[in-house]
């Protein structure tokens, strides 16, 4: 795109002159009075906030306007910071995280700042031994992750009311200084803002006692087993009711702050309705934490389940996903195999292992550049891809002399990426990476239950990696027999769809044992550089060309791919 356009695309729009023409109702000094605040913004040069007038307003009803100065009616912000309060900590209590929920797409609101907030008053409450405590936190969270678990909603004598404020009711504006207090028609400084309503402004009050002990006791006590209903009152606001709009339709579901957006969106829509805490996406958020803390346990980064995904999706063999981000567990006998002596690993004393033709671990390696030279199957932390079909790439191991963190250590270290699972619309779910990745950049191992093949269950099928599921072909596979099957254990890595354009590779390594085994790990390499947001696939059956049929142009036992990419080959097989 041409510089010139660029800019266009940034320009700010200009802000629309106040003619002030229909305004009226001030005192006799020509000062209005404020009569509440529906947001606020930080700036370096202070905290300006978006007010509404009294006794003023355009002649299209709206009367609200940005406002840096400090008000005279210190009640009218104390109300603004004590709603604000009371929001975040009914976010703070309905989230098992302590990095607190809030919707961070409203247009003038400071979520970071609020976030921040609520994590210190959090903090505080449970330091205080408010009332979740802090005795048993992974307890805690199996308790309330049991009751996630529960069945729908049915009627319950626990209410909460959730009722929005009149005052924060919201009208379509353009923001431009407004009368002054002191009778001042300054023309704006604010930015220019084009938002069809104010409607997600609108503060909403939360029913402090019966709403906050409903929630903390239901979180920290498995004998209140039911769901918490919610009832919630809308007030329809009178400027939308009197210009006949409809509400914003600002999405505050979207983002992983979607426990208020669920609300927030149902209080702009309903009237009177009934609504169970199941509906707020609790369970993804159950199941999110449930993941994350096993992620973080294993020192890896996020894994996060995309807000796109509804509750009323999640069925529940995911719920029953036990979250293992590195390892295999194993199935009766295979463990023993597995485990090998400490006298029969290789071994190194070189500090960073740098030269691969010095480093002991690399002497059964096969692995070497166009002048014959051996090499390490990684540069600067990437895998390089010189690594030949069949072969396995020896990391060094525990029992090495070298530092944890030398050039042959890179798929044993924690995943660094955070990753999401998202709904692709065409193959289920998958999985893509929040940030661009580098070509060579590995990012996790698949992981889950070592399982003999011949026994498992038909659900189980979508969910098995051969561990002849590298990139080898006519290699005698000897692990074969052994099956990685992430049905019911397993990581990120089990939501990975086919491409017949991947961007992923997969290849073997061991570290943990010897290549004798027959048990490495799969490790997923990015093969190309992956913008971020950009769906991670690999190819699920890299050589079935060869098993193609030339008749059938598929080969038996293959289904109908759906990876929508310009040389998708129209089939895919598990
Ligand atoms: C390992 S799972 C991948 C995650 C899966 N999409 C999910 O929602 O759990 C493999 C299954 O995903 C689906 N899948 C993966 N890639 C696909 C593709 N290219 N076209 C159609 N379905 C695909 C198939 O149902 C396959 O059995």
């Amino acid at each position: 795109m041409a510089e010139q356009e660029q800019q266009q695309m940034w320009k700010r729009s200009p802000t629309p002159e106040e003619t002030w023409s229909d305004a009226s109702g001030g005192n006799d000094s020509g000062e209005w009075p404020v009569i509440g605040v529906v947001g606020e913004e930080l700036r370096l040069d202070g905290t300006s906030r978006y007010v509404r007038w009294g006794n003023w307003h355009r002649a299209d009803g709206s009367n609200t306007t940005w406002d840096a100065e400090d008000f005279d009616g210190q009640g009218v912000l104390n109300r603004w910071k004590r709603v604000q309060k009371r929001l975040r900590n009914t976010l703070a209590d309905t989230s098992l995280d302590m990095e607190v929920p809030w919707p961070d797409d409203a247009v003038h609101k400071r979520p970071t700042q609020h976030r921040k907030q609520a994590y210190e008053e959090k903090l505080e409450k449970r330091r205080a031994g408010g009332p979740i405590s802090t005795a048993d936190w992974d307890a805690e969270v199996d308790v309330a992750y049991a009751r996630l678990q529960e069945p729908e909603i049915g009627e319950s004598n626990s209410r909460l009311r959730v009722r929005r404020s009149v005052n924060g009711a919201g009208s379509s504006m353009s923001a431009a200084a407004g009368p002054s207090r002191r009778g001042r028609m300054s023309s704006s400084s604010s930015p220019a803002l084009s938002v069809a309503s104010r409607d997600q402004l609108s503060p909403i009050i939360f029913s402090p006692r019966r709403g906050r002990s409903q929630l903390t006791s239901a979180a920290a006590s498995s004998s209140r087993s039911r769901p918490t209903t919610v009832t919630l009152r809308s007030t329809p606001s009178t400027s939308s009711l009197r210009k006949g709009n409809t509400p914003s339709s600002t999405d505050f579901s979207r983002g992983p702050w979607s426990t208020l957006g669920t609300l927030a969106s149902v209080v702009r829509s309903q009237d009177h309705r009934t609504l169970s805490l199941s509906d707020m996406s609790y369970r993804r958020m159950g199941i999110q934490t449930t993941w994350n803390r096993a992620a973080r346990d294993a020192g890896a980064a996020t894994v996060r389940i995309s807000s796109d995904i509804a509750d009323a999706d999640i069925l529940p063999d995911l719920r029953q996903l036990k979250y293992i981000e590195r390892g295999y567990v194993f199935c009766t006998g295979l463990q023993e195999i597995f485990e090998v002596s400490p006298d029969v690993f290789t071994t190194c004393d070189c500090s960073t292992c740098i030269d691969a033709s010095q480093c002991n671990c690399q002497d059964s390696s096969e692995i070497y550049d166009e002048d014959d030279t051996k090499v390490f199957a990684y540069f600067r932390g990437l895998f390089t891809f010189n690594v030949p079909r069949g072969v396995e790439v020896i990391e060094c191991n525990e029992y090495c002399g070298c530092h944890p963190k030398c050039g042959n250590r890179v798929a044993q270290l924690p995943r660094d990426v955070a990753i999401e699972i998202f709904d692709t619309k065409r193959c289920g779910w998958g999985a893509r990476a929040l940030v661009d990745i580098r070509k060579g950049k590995v990012l996790g191992t698949y992981t889950g239950r070592r399982e003999d093949v011949e026994h498992l269950p038909e659900e189980h099928q979508r969910y098995l990696f051969d561990l002849d599921g590298t990139e080898v072909k006519d290699v005698e596979n000897l692990g074969g027999r052994y099956t990685v099957d992430s049905y019911e254990f397993g990581n990120w890595t089990r939501f990975v769809n086919h491409s017949c354009s991947p961007n992923m590779r997969v290849y073997s390594v061991v570290y943990d044992t010897i290549t004798d085994v027959n048990m490495p790990y799969m490790a997923f390499v990015a093969s190309k550089n992956i913008p971020a947001g950009t769906e991670l696939t690999i190819n699920y059956h890299p050589h079935g060309e060869d098993e193609v049929d030339e008749k059938r142009k598929k080969p038996a036992g293959a289904s109908a791919c759906s990876c929508g990419s310009k040389s998708c080959r129209g089939w895919m097989k598990l």
